[in-house]
């Protein structure tokens, strides 16, 4: 039944409003669904399947195939069973929806409203009320009741009447009320449709018909750009890199090298030319139809290093006067002494050839002004027009002050000519090794420093140095860079001239904005057969293995299980290690090592817990290792024979100074055999610990990040990343320091619950949502170590006890070291 409508009194508007909104739902259900644009169906965002459905169809034998189907297909019904009640409701409430749309279609057009009738509650009520009434308040009610008969009478012919009036008016609008009736039945199920998250097209549903109701403007529907990042993205030097094939080895005589050079070079290990050098040295040794940049993307160990010393010394001995014409710039001063060391096995196979090229380095190991002196030296040249101008520059500025003490002291030292005389600097070497910060500094402070001659410039470990611009040093040397002398940057075997750049890292950046600071010329990007962009290779014979820490408070236990384990052995047998530089005694090794002074202090420390090996050879990827530590008691504190090197790696330089420690008390008989490295470490100790590691008289390196870039540790059988790596990148270089030159090497990571996932989504790109870019030869394997395996993988209540002592120990000794 429907009253007519009357309007509200003004102001009485937003009284009105909720009617006025509740009686246009139908109408404005479209509206409601055209955003559906954005809401996202399963294409717009696929979801993995669940792990266990995946592991179901993963690893389900056959047979199981039989018999999951008809749980399928049961599953199958019972999903319609669970359906068809739902679609029952939805029938029912889109027929209620329907018919309340009709209702509205004429309420709305006739301007009529519904209004819910009378509650017969009321009456009801009344009755319950009138039973408790005196008898003398009877009559008045029985009046009442007369009275409101009449008036429902009324109304009902009132209904009647305007129910008469309604068909009336249906009749004359008949046409137009099916129209709208369409129109509204299209968006309602339009709307039921969007309510599934399927597309609608508003204009296919007609409401273009329904008058002064257009849709709402409505946001862009969200695009996601799921496409990877690919070469055809990218510039086309990046986009066509130029390949290295796989293992490829090839005769150094075959890139130019003459034989007498080449014979050098393998007298120094260097037999053939290792794959990536096959690539990069016929695009670096200067030729006539040869000149442009290089930048090499390659795996960690894979021999970048002579790929352009080779080349640069080649075209550097050319020469015969000693200018500064090639700049090498690294991140750590233990890369810029490595790469020295390669520089001069070359220098040895280049100098029978022609000039002998100088090397010097820059890495603020020795005072500002001693460095100066090793790289520049003063001339003085009979110049008396020259002297005079000199000497009038000087009265002018005599007056003046000068703020910085050390600038005065050298032009003091270095900046009085001999009468008549003028100075001039030359440099004392061919090519520099350097930092960035101390280049920064020659080059701004140092007389007479220039870089005008520079036909040679490498930045190694690219990524790192461009990423964090060591005191802007890349726009000062572009600068310096680009002034051009005449024929100052002539290649004597090539119709060319200018600056050579070659941009190296086993993870080199794809950003085109870093890179486009380089400025560089006609570049060409060398990478590793089959990588895509931003895949980095690790080395093809790299084994990785976990290991699960199941109790984050004993976790030095579990590396000192894996350190005693047979697991690590040694990889590659041939090293050339002598067996008795391995057995040092307790007193040499106070003498070489790092950690041996703070051993002796433990020595007498012979309560420990030790075992012999027990467990089988078999399944030693899953059976819990019984370590030497649990079953053997220590007798002595000499020195170990142990076979295999290892590094391992702590998230800071103070985790690896407590755990190399650590490990010393625990395990006293190690302790000589373990060095630390951090960049807190004096340069000149820590050269002494490679050194040492070397020759085999330290056999475990514990370390800060410092040195998982770049450093070269001959015959490093294993990595032990103890604390996780921060990223990627990073465990790309820190497990690269094994398995280098074609070498064998194991990478072992310690997780905890908390970084599972984290480890296994992010470097072993495996499990949901893997987005690792880290292409590997195999799989990363689990491997159980740490603890008893007659106590359920625990540790037994003898060997905690000495842990908690070691500890007290370790804060004991801080505690002194700190007075
Ligand atoms: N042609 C070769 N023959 C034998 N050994 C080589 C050859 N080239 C390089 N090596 C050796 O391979 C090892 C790794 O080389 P290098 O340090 O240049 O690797 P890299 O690619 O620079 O690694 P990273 O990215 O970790 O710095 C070094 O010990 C080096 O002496």
């Amino acid at each position: 039944m429907y009253n007519r409508y009357i309007p509200p009194p003004k102001g009485a508007a937003a009284a009105g409003a909720p009617q006025a909104s509740a009686a246009t739902p139908a109408i404005s259900e479209p509206a409601i669904a055209q955003p559906k644009k954005i809401v996202f169906g399963d294409d717009d965002f696929p979801m993995p399947a669940p792990q266990k459905g995946k592991q179901e169809t993963d690893n389900a034998p056959a047979r199981v195939t039989e018999t999951a189907t008809p749980k399928k297909e049961k599953s199958k019904s019972e999903a319609q069973e669970d359906q068809e009640p739902q679609s029952e409701l939805k029938d029912s409430s889109s027929k209620k929806r329907k018919r309340k749309s009709k209702g509205q279609e004429v309420a709305d057009d006739q301007g009529v409203v519904e209004q819910d009738p009378e509650p017969p509650i009321v009456n009801a009520q009344q009755d319950d009320d009138t039973d408790a009434m005196d008898e003398d308040t009877k009559p008045r009610k029985e009046k009442k009741e007369r009275n409101k008969k009449k008036k429902i009478k009324e109304g009902a012919v009132e209904a009647d009447a305007a129910e008469e009036d309604t068909d009336n008016i249906r009749q004359r609008h008949k046409s137009v009320f099916e129209k709208v009736g369409k129109a509204l039945k299209k968006a309602v199920d339009a709307a039921e449709e969007g309510a599934e998250g399927m597309d609608v097209d508003m204009d296919a549903a007609g409401l273009e018909e329904v008058h002064g109701l257009e849709p709402l403007p409505q946001p862009e529907p969200v695009v996601f750009d799921e496409s990877k990042l690919t070469y055809e993205t990218l510039p086309p030097w990046l986009a066509s890199p130029v390949r290295v094939i796989g293992d490829t080895r090839r005769p150094f005589t075959e890139f130019g090298i003459k034989p007498e050079s080449a014979k050098i070079l393998e007298a120094k290990g260097f037999k053939d030319a290792f794959a990536v050098q096959t690539t990069v040295l016929p695009l670096l040794i200067p030729a006539a139809d040869r000149q442009g940049d290089v930048v090499v993307a390659a795996p960690t160990g894979s021999g970048k290093t002579l790929a352009y010393v080779l080349p640069m010394v080649q075209d550097i001995c050319k020469g015969r006067i000693t200018k500064l014409r090639a700049v090498i710039v690294l991140p750590t001063r233990d890369l810029v002494q490595q790469v020295e060391a390669a520089c001069e096995a070359c220098l040895a196979a280049f100098s029978v050839q022609g000039k002998k090229v100088k090397v010097g380095t820059a890495i603020g190991n020795k005072a500002f002004k001693e460095e100066q002196a090793l790289l520049m030296q003063e001339e003085q040249k009979y110049d008396p027009a020259g002297y005079e101008k000199y000497m009038e520059r000087q009265m002018r500025f005599v007056n003046l002050e000068d703020s910085d003490g050390e600038d005065d002291e050298l032009n003091l030292n270095i900046s009085k000519p001999l009468p008549h005389h003028v100075i001039t600097h030359v440099s004392k070497v061919d090519i520099l090794i350097c930092t960035p910060g101390r280049l920064v500094e020659h080059i701004n402070k140092t007389p007479g420093f220039t870089l005008d001659y520079v036909r040679w410039l490498v930045v190694d470990e690219a990524d790192k140095l461009l990423a964090q611009d060591f005191q802007q040093w890349l726009g000062a040397v572009m600068e310096k860079l680009s002034t051009e002398k005449m024929s100052a940057r002539d290649f004597p075997e090539s119709n060319k001239s200018g600056v050579r750049k070659v941009i190296l890292s086993a993870t080199m950046t794809r950003d085109i904005s870093l890179l486009n600071g380089l400025r560089l010329s006609r570049p060409k990007l060398v990478v590793l057969e089959g990588n895509k962009s931003g895949e980095q290779s690790l080395p093809s014979l790299l084994k990785e293995s976990v290991i699960k820490i199941r109790d984050p408070s004993l976790k030095p236990l579990y590396l000192v299980d894996l350190l005693n384990s047979k697991h690590l052995a040694a990889i590659n047998p041939e090293s050339p290690a002598e067996e008795d530089t391995k057995m040092i005694s307790e007193s040499k090794a106070t003498c070489e090592s790092e950690a041996s002074s703070s051993s002796d202090s433990d020595s007498d420390s012979s309560s420990d817990l030790s075992s012999d090996s027990s467990s089988s050879d078999s399944d030693e990827e899953t059976q819990p290792t019984k370590s030497k530590s649990q079953t053997k008691p220590k007798s002595s504190t000499k020195a170990r024979n142990m076979d295999a090197t290892v590094l391992v790696f702590t998230k800071s330089n103070e985790a690896a100074l407590r755990l190399s420690r650590l490990l010393a008390i625990l395990e006293p008989d190690l302790a000589p055999l373990i060095g630390t490295l951090t960049s807190s470490t004096k340069t000149s100790k820590r050269a002494q610990t490679l050194r040492a590691f070397a020759q085999g008289k330290l056999r475990i390196l514990v370390a800060s990040d410092l040195v998982s870039r770049g450093i070269d540790l001959m015959n490093l059988d294993h990595v032990i990343n103890y604390d996780l790596p921060i990223s990627e990148t990073s465990y790309i270089h820190r497990v690269g320091r094994t398995a280098r030159a074609g070498r064998a090497g194991h990478a072992w990571t310690m997780v905890e619950h908390a970084e599972a996932r984290r480890f296994w989504r992010d470097f072993a790109g495996e499990g949901k949502g893997a987005v690792t870019n880290i292409i590997r030869s195999g799989t990363v394997q689990r491997v159980r170590v740490g603890g008893d395996e007659t106590n359920g993988g625990k540790f037994c209540e003898e060997r905690i006890k000495l842990y908690e002592l070691a500890l007290e120990q370790l804060r004991q000794e801080a505690g002194e070291g700190r007075k």
